[in-house]
């Protein structure tokens, strides 16, 4: 049985990610990419679909406490026992051959029986594969792969497992580590853990070191910008929306998709947050990423593609897993990657026009695509889509949809205007100019003065909290107003914020069940609050959602108030996104307010 997922930690590698539970149980992680499959697949069933346990053999639960080491992806988890203290230490190396895995136990006082419980399984815990020891290793093969284990602890082959019993005293230090290898080819070069651990630790602590944020924040702001650099995939630039698929919106909902995809809008709001905190590098990486992604012709741009812009990324089920506490199926692939989501032009535009402010060089192709982009846009803007929700129900107008399409033209004027880009600006203004009447006529209810999900519908989309963020309205538009309210009346979940109504029947994205508070949005609530000067709200929520993160400061997609629980992929981009994003807004709100200068609604 997996863990809460809330109980999960993140380790990688920039290429890959691992989670290891509270249990010192590694219950996922796919080799050698995020997207490949996976070879320990507990996370989505159990143990015997593939895990790596290290942890004390006491049998009464010890008590464990974790923390990553300063601001890197190094998981320190110290054991408290009747007999002594232990400290396993998990990270994966940056790759230099080889992707690996590296566990150091270390004795800290007294001595501890540790245990190790190797269950390793090709194809998402399918194959079993055929284990011998070779070159010093314990090797396990199938296929393409190989896995290799090297360690100086005794293992026994124990049924289907590989297991070891051993005693780490005071001082001493056990290292533990499992590379991944196509099994073709000759054994991998050894790695020294030490050596590794040195580096992996250094590595982590130059890169934070551009980060622009000094408010009280500071530790969620470094936590969340060094797991949105963990799901950055460092050959191509490309982003994952998390390294996740299948952990469900609902424990034992059907609501379970693939996240280890780049989706444009996750990905550009990703890196949004890395330019403000002061990661360039990441942007210029992820633009030529984008221009590699999208070549082609404009009408073909997907909503998402594969980490290095794969474009089929084919739904099929894993019929074999049991699923995350029985929540099935379990999806690998993502069918919505055909969709039509309007609002992805506004959201690469928006990139780009920051980009461009931050001083980033403009690049000829870029200025090339989005031209060709903003000329398909100014008729594929009046189509029905199925939203940023990627309902899989029919395609409808899509009141955020549109205003990101006004987006889309209004920072192409942007960058016509502020940085003499050429275009037809009269043209684009014009364009824009309609698309705002028309949605303020179509999706706009004046009985109950607040924009509505879609045109001519009564439902409610928390997404309609980013019309302040975008300047489609001033935030003190009564229509701005009147949003904010309702939707914070209609779709509270304890304080929190639903993306939309899920009744009894089927909710908008096709399906039915309920689903948990979804945190981006809450994240969203408060910045809309901040945005309309009510910055003693945003404030109590800012920190209620904080307040959500696990202990190692990591968020899911979404979180059930009544369990308390954390929901869906873990950890997520677009739920660290709006966090960095609030913290720094607060930030500039109590800079404005020390100075004495007006706030918004003064
Ligand atoms: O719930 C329906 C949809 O859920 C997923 O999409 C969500 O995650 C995406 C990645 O973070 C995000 O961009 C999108 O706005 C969210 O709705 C899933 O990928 C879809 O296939 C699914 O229909």
């Amino acid at each position: 049985m997996p863990g809460r997922i809330e109980d999960y930690a993140l380790v990688g590698d920039l290429l890959t990610a691992a989670l290891v539970g509270r249990d010192g149980s590694l219950d996922w992680l796919c080799l050698p990419r995020f997207d490949s499959s996976a070879c320990f697949a507990a996370l989505l069933g159990d143990r015997d679909n593939g895990r790596w346990l290290i942890a004390p053999a006491e049998p009464d639960g010890p008590y464990a406490r974790r923390r990553y080491r300063g601001d890197t992806l190094i998981l320190d988890t110290e054991w408290e026992t009747a007999t002594g203290q232990a400290l396993v230490t998990d990270f994966m190396p940056r790759r230099e051959g080889a992707p690996c895995v590296v566990r150091i136990v270390e004795g800290l006082s007294g001595s501890v029986d540790m245990q190790m419980d190797l269950r390793l399984r090709f194809d998402y815990g399918r194959v079993l594969p055929w284990m011998r020891r070779e070159d010093g290793a314990l090797t396990g093969i199938a296929g393409p792969e190989s896995v290799w284990l090297r360690t100086p602890v005794r293992l026994t082959a124990h049924g289907k497992a590989h297991t070891a019993r051993f005693r780490v005293s005071a001082g001493e230090q056990i290292p533990f580590v499992l590379t991944w290898h196509p099994s073709h080819l000759p054994a991998p070069d050894p790695v020294d853990a030490f050596a590794a651990l040195r580096a992996t630790e250094t590595y982590w602590q130059e890169w934070l070191r551009p980060l622009t944020y000094h408010g009280p924040y500071r530790d969620a702001v470094a936590r969340s910008l060094i797991t949105l650099k963990a799901l950055t995939y460092e050959p191509t630039g490309g982003i994952v929306a998390a390294p996740t698929t299948s952990l469900p919106e609902q424990i034992g909902g059907s609501r379970n998709w693939d996240y280890r995809y780049s989706w444009l809008r996750d990905s550009g709001l990703t890196l949004e947050a890395l330019l403000r905190s002061g990661f360039t590098a990441e942007a210029e990486a992820w633009r030529g990423w984008l221009e590699r992604a999208v070549a082609g012709r404009p009408q073909d741009i997907q909503v998402m593609y594969g980490i290095a812009g794969e474009r089929r990324l084919n739904e099929w089920e894993a019929d074999w897993l049991p699923g995350y506490e029985g929540s099935r199926p379990v999806r690998v692939g993502n069918a919505a990657a055909q969709q039509r989501q309007l609002d992805v032009q506004g959201e690469v535009m928006e990139t780009v026009y920051l980009t461009v402010r931050s001083g980033l060089r403009p690049r000829q192709h870029m200025v090339s695509l989005q031209r060709l982009l903003l000329d398909d846009l100014e008729h594929a803007w009046t189509a029905p889509d199925q939203g940023l929700w990627e309902t899989r129900s029919a395609p409808r107008h899509h009141v955020h949809s549109k205003v990101m399409c006004w987006v889309a033209f209004d920072r192409a004027v942007r960058l016509a205007e502020e940085f003499g880009r050429s275009g037809p600006v009269d043209r684009w203004r014009q364009v824009s100019d309609r698309i705002r009447q028309e949605v303020c006529e179509q999706g706009f209810d004046p009985a109950r003065s607040t924009f509505t999900s879609a045109y001519g519908s009564p439902e409610l989309d928390a997404a309609l909290l980013l019309i302040p963020q975008t300047g489609f309205l001033p935030p003190d538009d009564p229509r701005v107003l009147g949003t904010v309210e309702a939707v914070r009346r209609e779709l509270a979940a304890d304080g929190l914020v639903l993306r939309y109504a899920t009744g009894d029947g089927p909710s908008p994205d096709g399906l039915t069940g309920p689903e948990g508070a979804f945190l981006a949005c809450s994240f969203w609530l408060a910045d809309a609050l901040l945005l309309i000067g009510r910055e003693d709200e945003a404030l109590e929520l800012f920190e209620r959602l904080l307040s959500l993160r696990n202990d190692v400061g990591l968020l899911a997609e979404e979180y059930d108030p009544v369990t308390g629980r954390q929901l869906g992929n873990f950890p997520q981009a677009f739920t660290h996104v709006p966090l960095i994003r609030v913290a720094y807004e607060l930030d500039q709100h109590a800079t404005q307010h020390r100075r004495g200068l007006p706030r918004p609604g003064e």
